[in-house]
């Protein structure tokens, strides 16, 4: 099977133009089929602000009310998806911007309400992401770039996880590609301590993350990155890596940097 990256760039970068154009340069750079997932969560929350709408999370998942659904639509798919698309552009990069709702690409149900109402939050089954005109674009030498959003097939936008939306359409295609997914933020990988940058743990099973979370190396945002990573290795992706945006370009080839989940 022909190789395929499907790779996603965290808020930290998003939010750092230095940052972010350099990962955009790398990214343009990467030869085949690719697929670009964003996300946008630090500049939605900004953006709220001015608005005089407040950001609330629990679990690393937003309170998406009416008003945040609202402030998120024009946000992911508006602002950051067609600045990423433009810059991707000037790079040489054919990039085409998309929700999920977009040829019905990643449907989607909005979460039940249990303890927690998240609102318009909408959780993904990979299996039932709509690959074919994705797979069409992509034989068109196009390279899709996906905000944050999925839809309820009934006219309701909802706010999805960009590094669930990652793992769900990696998870997709790994039945007509070798999937390799890449996780990029703004750290060089997992750490074994979060405030020293070069202390990466190079390859993490489910057995290490249970001592790494036991003993609290673990917090926050990383925590729903490496679900999403075992439950992409474990339903047929090919290769999960996590790693700084700077090293996007060579851990497309045989050189790995950041940490590789088995
Ligand atoms: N051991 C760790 N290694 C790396 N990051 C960690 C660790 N523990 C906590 N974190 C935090 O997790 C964050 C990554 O999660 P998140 O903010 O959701 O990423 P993204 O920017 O890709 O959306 C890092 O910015 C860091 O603050
Ligand atoms: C439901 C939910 O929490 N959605 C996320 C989507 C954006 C995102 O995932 O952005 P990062 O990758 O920058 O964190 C949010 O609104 O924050």
């Amino acid at each position: 099977m022909i190789d395929l990256f499907v790779i996603k760039v965290g808020g930290n970068v998003i939010d750092n133009p230095t940052l972010l154009d350099a990962f955009l340069q790398k990214f343009a750079a990467i030869q085949g089929k690719k697929i670009l997932i964003h996300g946008g969560g630090k500049i939605a929350t900004r953006i709220g602000d001015q608005l005089g709408i407040q950001s609330n999370y629990v679990n690393g998942r937003r309170i998406t009310d009416a008003a945040t659904i609202d402030v998120v639509t024009m946000v992911y798919g508006g602002l950051v998806n067609k600045q990423l698309v433009a810059k991707l552009q000037t790079n040489g990069c054919n990039a085409i911007g998309l929700t999920g709702a977009d040829a019905n690409i990643i449907p989607a149900v909005k979460r039940p309400v249990k303890e927690i109402d998240f609102g318009f939050v909408g959780d993904v089954k990979p299996e039932d992401v709509q690959s074919t005109a994705l797979k069409a674009l992509l034989e068109a030498g196009m390279t899709p770039v996906f905000a944050p959003l999925t839809h309820d097939t009934k006219g309701q936008i909802l706010n999805t996880n960009a590094d669930t939306i990652a793992s769900s359409l990696a998870i997709a295609l790994s039945a007509h590609y070798n999937v390799r997914l890449i996780y990029c933020f703004e750290k060089k990988g997992v750490l074994h301590d979060a405030n020293d940058d070069n202390a990466v743990i190079n390859l993490i099973d489910r057995v290490i993350y249970e001592e790494l979370k036991a003993d609290n190396v673990l917090t926050d945002g990383i925590l729903p990155k490496l679900e999403n990573a075992f439950a992409a290795i474990e339903s047929g992706v090919a290769e999960v890596l996590i790693g700084h945006a700077d090293d996007v370009q060579s851990n497309t080839t045989d050189t790995v940097a950041g940490t590789l989940i088995r």
